[in-house]
């Protein structure tokens, strides 16, 4: 007997397709979970890892660049150790977080067997390779070129920028001879204070605060480029460079943004070079200091290329910038809810300098509640959010459980583990009160030193531009000004705070969106 032919109708067929996925997804789930020692954490249909959990804004229903800030209360509630994870149920790779200081010091540490994630590489790399986008078999090369800038110098100069350009923003912005004005955007004075800052000491270039950093090209000014192109960094993280030219005008306007950038920050380089270089031993910028020591290495493998220089300079306007200012906007924020700390601050300052005349950079190493100031603003509010590292093999991390005690946990290579800062700045264990705003914390030798800028070897290399910056700023601002918050009629303070604290965006630099405060200036007698 003839058997009839085998045929399907189309429900089966999708009843049978869509069971085969649903049994896929179960066993990579279980895989995943698997893979992080099914620790408890937080499963969303799209991992942190993958486009649409990164792209889409951060919710209940998916992770998004802001995950770490939103479930920061939580996040890390439910694990038995400082250590948890995002699963993606349809798509994306499983991803750890740590929240825990010795297993960022452990990953981070001389030789230790982690490397970046060439997503994170790409989101700073649109002109290719530099000190901070590179793996470590690249890394030292670039490292070895920028370093030299960083010096006893160039600190001394960054303050005293700092100085010339707070005295130039309150006369250039009309605000010299109020006794009280409103700033509008806090955000975004702070970034322009930063911009200018890298840009005159990290570059020679001499402006006023009215002055445009870099001429306009195609009607684009620097400072576009970068909010343009910082705001794109996930795109540019996940996303291959031909991509760019697809008729889409968001990324139409992202390829122009990095093609004016490139052509400003070699105007830059070609305007030094111009006016020649030199290892003067009295030269103070990073820039000459950077460009000697590659002439120093030409003919060598080590020698950086234009286009190496271009992505280098890139990166430390950009990184130089976007980061201090965030965190300087947020110290401000939390003064104005805070005018017990400003006071001692203020008495810190009258205490430093004589006369009330402008702190030198001497003062700085006195002014150590100013200091903490700043050092808790960006400990509560780390304008890196979170980066990176994978294992290049096999490795085992020593976690914390909630008492401190160490557990051991395999991390098979290639998983990706985030240093959560957030989760780091909120954890009580390290930081008793941790949601409290404490600048005196950081008197006090016992306080787990700010690993906001990394640690190790490919610890931030700007840490002390900015703190010598945000100090200077701050010990001007405190000294000369209460800082009062902007209230709507019947707000209390808490409530102004609440409703702050979540207005934040993830960029470059995480932190603050657009908010006013109130600048009162101090009878010098106060
Ligand atoms: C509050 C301000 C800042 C914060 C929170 C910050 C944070 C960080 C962090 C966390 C890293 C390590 C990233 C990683 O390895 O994945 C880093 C690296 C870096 N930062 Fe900063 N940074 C700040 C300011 C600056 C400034 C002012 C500059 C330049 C003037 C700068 C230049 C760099 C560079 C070049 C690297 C790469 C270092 C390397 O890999 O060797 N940063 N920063």
């Amino acid at each position: 007997m003839l058997s009839a032919p085998f045929t399907l109708s189309w429900p089966v067929a999708i009843a049978a397709t869509l069971l085969v996925f649903i049994l896929h997804r179960a066993l990579t789930y279980y895989r995943d979970l698997r893979t992080v020692s099914f620790l408890p954490g937080m499963t969303f249909p799209a991992s942190h890892f993958s486009i649409p959990g990164a792209l889409l804004p951060s919710s209940k229903w998916n992770p998004g660049l802001g995950v770490t800030w939103k479930w920061r209360h939580t996040m890390y509630r439910d694990s038995p150790m400082e250590m948890t994870r995002i699963v993606g149920l349809l798509t994306g790779g499983p991803t750890l977080f740590t929240n825990s200081p010795e297993v960022i010091k452990q990953m981070m540490a001389n030789k230790a067997p982690w490397d970046k994630l060439q997503e994170t590489i790409n989101t700073l790399a649109p002109f290719g390779p530099n000190v901070f986008a590179t793996r470590q078999d690249e890394w030292p090369r670039h490292r070895k070129a920028v370093a030299p800038g960083f010096n006893g110098r160039l600190y001394a100069s960054v303050w005293s920028e700092s100085v010339n350009t707070y005295y130039d923003c309150l006369a250039t912005e009309k605000w010299e001879k109020e006794s009280e004005f409103i700033i509008p955007d806090v955000t975004a004075i702070t970034s322009k204070f930063a911009l200018y800052l890298i840009s005159k000491c990290g570059f020679g270039i001499d402006l006023s605060w009215n002055e445009e950093v870099g001429e306009r090209v195609k009607g684009m000014s620097l400072p576009e480029c970068f909010e343009v192109t910082s705001g794109a960094t996930v795109i540019l993280g996940f996303m291959p460079h031909w991509m760019y030219r697809l008729p889409v005008p968001a990324l139409r306007r992202l390829y122009e943004a990095s093609n004016i950038l490139e052509s400003i920050v070699q105007g830059i380089i070609d305007q030094r070079r111009a006016e020649g270089f030199t290892s003067d031993s009295q030269a103070k910028d990073i820039f000459t200091l950077l460009l000697a020591a590659n002439e120093l290495e030409k003919g060598s493998k080590g020698a950086l290329s234009d286009r190496e220089l271009v992505s280098n300079v890139f990166l430390l306007l950009l990184a130089g910038h976007e980061t201090t200012g965030k965190a300087l906007a947020a110290t401000l924020g939390e003064l104005a809810c805070h005018p017990e700390a400003q006071q001692r601050a203020y008495d810190e300052i009258m205490s430093v300098v004589v006369d009330g005349k402008s702190p030198t950079y001497d003062d700085f190493e006195r002014l150590l509640f100013v200091q903490g100031c700043f050092q808790e603003g960006l400990r509560m509010y780390p304008s890196v959010l979170i980066t990176t590292r994978v294992p290049i093999e096999d490795t085992v991390l020593h976690v914390p459980n909630k008492e401190g005690v160490s557990i051991p946990l395999h991390v098979p290579k290639g998983l990706p583990v985030n240093l959560d800062f957030g989760g780091l700045a909120y954890n009580a264990r390290v930081y008793p009160d941790p949601y409290a705003f404490k600048p005196a914390r950081w008197l006090d030798p016992t306080t787990e030193p700010l690993l906001t800028f990394s640690y190790g070897p490919r610890v931030c290399i700007g840490r002390k531009f900015a703190l010598v910056e945000s100090t200077a700023l701050l010990a001007l601002l405190l000294r000369d000004y209460k800082i009062e918050l902007v209230l709507k009629a019947g707000q209390t303070v808490e409530e102004w705070h609440a409703a702050w604290v979540d207005n934040v965006q993830v960029g470059v630099g995480f932190g603050h969106k657009q908010f006013p405060l109130k600048m009162t200036r101090r009878s010098r007698a106060a």
